[in-house]
């Protein structure tokens, strides 16, 4: 239901790593205690960090990501606008400070966003908007090598924490594969936060990216280890900061599994303000439902609370597309 806590946990979820695969796992104690530090996390902050001991992913792999991701904003103008981002391209590319929207004003952000390729016809209309295949630049040169490598260890991570996070609503281990996210749709966006004062006057707003919540299961953020910058809201409206841990990566659950959960898990106000002297690189995975998959309250989630459904049945894609359709200015 979300609290007023004051920080988010720290996990280590070596044992889920190593173990949630086996199926002699059951009962495996320190596996156990990590599904219920996931379910303390889910229900109170709706974030936690997942640290580096545990989660499997080099450290100087997710500075690496972090690194070309700031060489390439560092480009000039001319060179990130070969990679656009436009209705044409799916929505895929590069969009430049200010041009994506958050209720109605202009996030002091920069970015790239890459979503799961659809070929043309795949989901019929549904997916019509956001088809296509991701834009990726020439420079820094082993860009789209390193990320689609990232793209698949986080993925794999990702439906890892997932498992974690059934067990922890007590639910079948297998409960977001098959039709829920058996072939789970993802995104990535790769964020640039300008210092204040290098964004021209008559467009400058004092928010990176506005308050929100993703759209997916899972997100896991991989931020610059020096700038504090994102804010979690708690119940009493009050901000706290996710601060850099070195290494780890902070993540939250997103609107399908408030869905799915019925409202026992629900994701958490979030968004970004750089007030540091320095531009700020963060990198944001999404791990979502399949992009076509009709999520409703599961039964057993709706039993737990009250026997009734709290939310109607939301198919991810138009969910998706719905976003990705109103939230630019181009
Ligand atoms: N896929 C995700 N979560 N993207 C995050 C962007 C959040 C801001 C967006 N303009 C919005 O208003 O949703
Ligand atoms: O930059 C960050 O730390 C978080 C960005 C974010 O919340 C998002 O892109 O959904
Ligand atoms: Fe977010």
């Amino acid at each position: 239901m979300g609290s007023d806590f004051k920080a988010i946990p720290l996990i280590d979820i070596s044992p889920l790593v190593e173990k949630i695969d086996d199926p002699a796992m059951a009962g495996d104690e320190g596996l156990l205690d990590v599904v219920w530090m996931l379910d303390d996390a889910c229900r109170e902050a709706g974030f936690f960090y997942v640290v580096i001991k545990g989660h499997g992913i080099s450290e100087s792999l997710m500075t690496e990501v972090r690194d070309v991701t700031r060489k390439f904003f560092q480009l000039p103008r001319e060179e990130k606008l070969k990679i656009k981002m436009t209705p044409q391209s799916g929505y895929r590319g590069y969009q430049r400070v200010g041009e994506n929207v958050t209720k109605g004003k202009p996030d002091m952000h920069e970015a790239i966003d890459c979503y799961t390729p659809i070929e043309p016809g795949r989901y019929g209309d549904l997916a019509k908007p956001m088809e296509g295949s991701n834009l990726w630049p020439d420079y820094p040169s082993n860009f789209d090598a390193l990320l689609e490598n990232y793209i698949s260890l986080l993925r794999d991570l990702s439906r890892k924490i997932m498992r974690g996070i059934a067990l922890a609503l007590g639910a079948p281990l297998d409960s977001f594969e098959g039709g829920v996210a058996g072939d789970a749709f993802w995104v990535l966006r790769l964020i640039g936060y300008p210092v204040s004062d290098d964004i021209p006057q008559e467009e400058r707003t004092d928010i990176g990216c506005g308050a929100h919540t993703d759209y997916g299961l899972l997100t896991l953020v991989n931020q610059d280890d020096d700038i504090c910058a994102l804010e979690v809201r708690n119940q009493s409206g009050e901000w706290i900061y996710a601060k850099p841990v070195p290494g780890t990566f902070v993540c939250n659950i997103g609107d399908m599994l408030k869905v799915w959960s019925n409202g026992i898990y629900q994701p958490t106000l979030h968004r970004v303000v750089n007030n540091s002297p320095r531009y700020r690189v963060s990198v944001a995975f999404f791990y979502e439902s399949n992009f076509d998959a009709a999520v409703e309250p599961v039964e057993f989630c709706r039993e737990k609370t009250g026997g009734v459904a709290k939310y109607e049945k939301v198919v991810y894609g138009e969910h998706l597309v719905q976003k990705v359709l109103t939230n630019f200015v181009m």
